[in-house]
Formats: structure tokens, sequence, C-alpha cells
């Protein structure tokens, strides 16, 4: 459904000298380097997949979600949706894609909500009872009425990306792009809106490419990620398998239903023992080299287990690694 083949991006930066009046004669001069925003880039995206496109500041995510949309044109390779460019065939490709930019509204500031909306429709062509329907369909799940009459510039944060997320479906999109879309928003507002996005995924099958510096939205939405880094592909897969790739030590804490006894030499454990107390165990295995089962059985020997309580590497350690 999206094919992205070998992209490249490139800009051309002016040369700025050093020196006295250098500064204006850089202005003045034709000179510049080729600075790589994206560089052969390779991906695909299936109907009904959820991915998250990651990577830190300037690695060059938005530059490849404006070639996706058909913004900006590839200095190399090509991007096809439904088989067609999005440059070539821009008209056509947009019908099937929403858009949202978090950090910027595509709704009319001094406008009130429901008039983004009825212009955003007659720019569509829908027919009245689809964008009614529609309507009514996205103020269900998304909560529009409480503040439909209200100016786009008195929204709050949290309402006006909710505003943005219906403007962008209103046309029923297939494929939603979404650039931070919960960027600034406080712990109840996020859940909201990843609510949403998980319920548009799951029950009306929106394939959905997530861009996002929040590392929980991409472990709770997403079941592949795509990791960039200085314009090249860092990382395709699943959660797990980074996770596992990147081998960051898990946490297990054990407490006995009484005291416990090791038993053997620790040198030869699969895990190391970090804290031991009269009815409890803290200990730290790597998942790449033993498994849990294996440490629970070892741990099991020494006395009653009473309860486990197993803490995974933060994803946002794991991301890290990777850039
Ligand atoms: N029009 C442009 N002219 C020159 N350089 C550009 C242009 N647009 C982007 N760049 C550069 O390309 C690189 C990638 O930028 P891009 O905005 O795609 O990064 P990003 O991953 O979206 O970053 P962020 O997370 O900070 O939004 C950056 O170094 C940026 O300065």
């Amino acid at each position: 459904m999206i094919e992205v083949e070998r992209i490249s991006k490139s800009f051309k930066i002016p040369v700025v000298k050093e020196g006295r009046f250098q500064g204006i004669r850089s202005l003045l001069s034709r000179e510049s380097t080729e600075k790589f925003a994206v560089k052969d880039i390779s991906f695909r995206v299936n109907r009904g997949e959820f991915v998250g496109y990651i990577g830190p500041n300037g690695a060059g995510k938005s530059t490849t979600i404006k070639m996706l949309t058909g913004i900006l044109h590839p200095s190399a390779g090509e991007v096809r949706i439904f088989g067609l460019s999005p440059q070539k065939h821009r008209r056509e490709v947009v019908r099937h894609l929403g858009v949202v930019f978090g950090q910027r509204t595509q709704l009319w500031w001094d406008l009130p909500v429901k008039d983004s909306f009825e212009i955003l429709a007659a720019m569509y062509k829908l027919d009245h009872r689809i964008k009614e329907a529609r309507l009514a369909q996205l103020s269900e799940i998304l909560q529009l009425d409480e503040f439909i009459s209200t100016p786009v510039r008195k929204l709050s944060l949290g309402q006006r990306m909710r505003a943005d997320l219906a403007a962008s479906m209103l046309h029923d999109p297939d494929i939603l792009f979404l650039d931070e879309p919960t960027i600034g928003l406080d712990v109840v507002a996020k859940r909201n809106i990843r609510e949403f996005l998980a319920k548009i995924n799951r029950e009306l099958n929106k394939t959905i490419l997530l861009t996002t510096h929040d590392m929980d939205d991409i472990e709770q939405l997403c079941q592949r990620v795509i990791v960039i880094n200085h314009g090249t592909l860092a990382y395709n897969g699943s959660i797990q398998e980074l996770r596992d790739r990147i081998g960051l030590p898990t946490i297990i804490k054990v407490s006995y239903r009484q005291s416990f006894a090791e038993e053997g030499s620790t040198a030869d454990l699969p895990f190391t023992i970090l804290e031991r107390e009269e009815s409890a165990l803290t200990i730290q295995c790597n998942r790449q080299e033993t498994t849990a089962m294996e440490v629970l059985r070892i741990l099991n020997q020494w006395g009653e287990v009473d309860d486990v309580h197993m803490e995974e590497p933060d994803f946002e350690d794991v991301i890290h690694r990777v850039y």
C-alpha cells in the first residue's frame, strides 16, 4: 500500500565563510554544499498496519512524511501509494491520505470548528448526507460537541488536536500520516488521542504512520517501528525484536514465603544478583543470554517463591542505544 524505494532528499546549503564581511559575501555568493536530510531509505507499509517512524531531532522524519504526501520531491528514488506517485498523481493520492502535523493546525484559526469542517467538506466535494454521517461518527468518538461552535484559537491544545484529527478524517482516507499528534498534551488528553488512534486502526482498519518523540505512544500503539538516524534507516522491525537485539538487562524481583538458600557457585548463574534481603532477591539478567523461565526455575530451587515482579528495560533507553 505504501512503497518507499531508495528515496533521498538533499538540500543546497549556502557556504558560510569566516572573517570580516564574509557573512554578507556568503549571502551574495552562489557557493553551496549539498546536505542530505534523507539518504537511500526503503520501506513498505501494508494495509491496516500501525507503524512508528522515529528518530532524534533532525533525523529526517518530517522530510520523509513530506515526500510521502507529495509536498516535497525526492532527489532520488520513488514513493508509491496504492501504486501511484504522490508527486505525479497528487490529486488522486491525497484522496487516500489524512495528515496531521501536531505543531500546526490545518483549521481556520478565527472560525468556529464546524465552519472549518464545512470548508474542508466542500473542498473534498463531500455529499451533504455523507458529511453529516461522518461528522456524527467522528463527533461521537472524539467528543467534538463540547467545542464544535468555538473558534479554533480558543480551543485547548487537546481539543485542537481532536478537531485536527477529525478534519484529517473527514474524507475517510485509508492512510493517516501523523507527525507528533500528542505533543504538549497532558496525560488524560494523550490517553484520549491514543485510544482514538487504536480504535480507528483496529475497527476501521486505517493504516497509520506515526512520528513522535513519545516512546509511550510507540509502545502502546505500534506493531512495528522504523528508526531513522542522520537520514538513514537504522532499524525496521518489531519492538520486541529491537529490545532483544539491544539486549538491555531485565530486572527480576522475587519474594520468598520464608528465607531462601542459594545453591551452587554464583559464577555459573545466568544472572547477576543485585540485592539480597531476608526473604527477597533482586537479580538482573540479559534476555539474549537466558530466558525468564530458566531464571525462575533456578530461583524456585532456592526456596518457595511467593511473588515475582519483572521490569523490562525502558523502551526509551532501548531507542537511545539505536540513536
Ligand atoms: N528546506 C530545508 N533546507 C535545508 N535543510 C533542511 C530543510 N528541511 C530540512 N532540512 C534539514 O534536514 C534535516 C532533517 O530535517 P527533518 O525536519 O526532516 O528532521 P526531523 O527528523 O523531522 O526532526 P524533528 O524531530 O526535530 O522534527 C535537518 O538537518 C534539517 O535541518
